[in-house]
Parts: C-alpha cells; structure tokens; sequence
C-alpha cells in the first residue's frame, strides 16, 4: 500500500497460555498480516472462531501481541503502555456487535456521549455543542440526549454506539459484527450510515463479520481469515464474487444470494449519495 497506510499489522501472533498449569499457549492467530489505508475499510470475514475478534482486539490492545508488529499512523503500537493507549484511544475506536449490552444503561445518551469528551478534558458548552453534533450525525433528533437506552429500538442503540465511537474524531473504528444483532433493513440502514459517515469524515474501518454480503457492501478490501491466518486478500469485489482461494469459494457458496432487487435498489441509492456528496 502507498503513503497514506493508516494500519499496519505484520506478521502478527496472538497466543493465550494454556488453561492448565504447564499446558502449551493456545495460538489464535499464525503470522497475520494487513493494511488499512485511510478513509479506506478493510472488511474481516470467516468463520466462527477463525479469530477474526482476536484480530480487532489485538489492534486495540486488548490481547497480547506475542510476535509481530501493528503500526498506527506511523507509530508502532504492538507494545504501547496504558498511557499511550489512553493517548491512541482519541483515534482508534470501536463498535461492539450487541448494542443491548455496549452502552450503560443508567447513563442518558447525552451522558453517553459526553464520557469520552470528559475524558479528553471537553466539558461544559463544548462538550454539548459536541453532543449535538454527534446525534446529527448519525441521524438521531435531539431529544434523544435525555433518554436512557432502553427507551430506544436496537438500530438505534446502534446509532448511539456509533455516535460514542465518533465522539473523538478517531482515524480508525473497529466494527466487530456491529449489525448482525439487527433486522435486515436495521442492517441495511446501519451500515449505510457507516459510509455516509466515511464519505463525511474519512474515518477508515476494520469491518469483521461473518457476512460476505454485509462485508461486500461496505469494504474496499476483504481479508478472509481461516483457523488463524489470513488464505486471501484484496480488492473487495473480486474477494467476494470471483474468489481464489478454496475456503473462501466455500464461505460464498455458504452465503445466502442477494436479492438482485435489492442489490440494485442499495446501488442506485449509494450512487445518487455519492453524487449528493460531490456536488
Ligand atoms: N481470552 C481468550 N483466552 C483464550 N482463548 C481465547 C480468548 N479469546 C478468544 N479465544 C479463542 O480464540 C479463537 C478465536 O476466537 P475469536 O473470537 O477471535 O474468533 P472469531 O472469528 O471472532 O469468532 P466469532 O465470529 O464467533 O466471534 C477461539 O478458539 C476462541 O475460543
């Protein structure tokens, strides 16, 4: 990839040690390797337990990096301290799978929302000018700010989530199965929201999902990760539509087909935005 590589992981190996005193580490991830330019989504597909989670955890620091190197807009972050995660955490975030559990549920959103920003030292009238900014964004109305979570449907706990994970203006969002808890026009609507969010503020995505239909609608790239290694990667619709490797051949034979109506119907949609945006 060229100069504007925002992410960086070479070669990486992720081992948990055993559960038994003595055992042998369990090895999740062998030797992986990817890119992530910016403004740009790398889409993370395989199956259950191929360690697609480990990955993104590993990239926020959250599992131990045991060999390899994960550089962050030029940093090397492999073995960053807890204060330069805090540091790193401004600009790399996440978004979690279940939108019931992510977000505490005796918090308004509005407080929410104004938790990180409290952290990086935005109080006050900042902090709300801030708040409404990001319920805007992500296409909630305002009065959403004095409401606790349980009053709101699935998607839009999603859009809550998404709204925190935005809260810093971050370079990177790791979405880790963020729609597959939701119904498919829920789905649908989310992850058009993750690209009109993209095209607005160039925030790059490491996307991991199981659904080669959900990965091939938002990715630029595709990697598709099997029992701990990466057997394919590149351009998203050659991965998904004329694959190379075997597995992946299996997973898109696994996959339900599209309905081409509805395919055609997110095309139009995506390239009338599109052309909104330029204008
Ligand atoms: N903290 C941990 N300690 C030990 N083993 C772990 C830990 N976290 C994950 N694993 C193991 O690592 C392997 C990969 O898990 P991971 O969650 O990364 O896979 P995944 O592809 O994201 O699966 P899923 O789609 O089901 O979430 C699994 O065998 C899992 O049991």
């Amino acid at each position: 990839m060229t100069t504007d590589t925002l992410l960086t992981v070479d070669d990486l190996v992720v081992e948990y040690p055993g559960k038994a005193m003595f055992a042998k580490p369990f090895r999740v991830l062998h030797g992986v390797s990817i890119e992530i330019g910016a403004g740009q989504t790398l889409g993370l597909v395989g199956e259950s337990g191929s360690g697609k989670t480990t990955l993104g955890r590993a990239v926020l620091g959250l599992a131990p990096v045991t060999q390899g190197t994960i550089t962050f807009d030029g940093q090397d972050i492999s073995h960053a301290s807890r204060k330069d995660r805090r540091a790193l955490s401004r600009h790399l975030q996440v978004v979690f799978q279940d939108p019931y559990t992510s977000l505490n549920p005796s918090l308004t959103v509005g407080d929410i929302l104004a938790e990180p920003l409290g952290i990086q030292g935005i109080t006050g009238t900042e902090a709300r000018a801030r708040v409404k900014e990001l319920l805007d964004r992500v296409h909630l109305p305002q009065d959403a700010m004095s409401r606790v979570p349980r009053e709101f449907s699935g998607g839009q706990r999603q859009r809550v989530a998404i709204a925190r994970a935005l809260a810093l203006r971050p370079k990177l969002i790791v979405c880790d199965e963020p729609v597959s808890a939701l119904d498919l026009s829920t789905q649908a609507r989310v992850l058009d929201l993750l690209l009109e969010i993209q095209q607005t503020t160039g925030v790059s995505y490491l996307f991991v999902s199981h659904d080669l239909d959900v990965v091939r609608h938002v990715s630029h790239r595709v990697a598709v990760m099997y029992q701990g290694e990466i057997v394919e990667q590149g351009e998203a619709r050659h991965v998904t539509e004329k694959p190379d490797h075997p597995y992946t051949q299996r997973l898109l034979l696994a996959s339900p087909v599209p309905d081409p109506d509805r395919q055609a119907a997110k095309r139009e949609a995506r390239r009338a935005h599109a052309a909104a945006q330029a204008a």
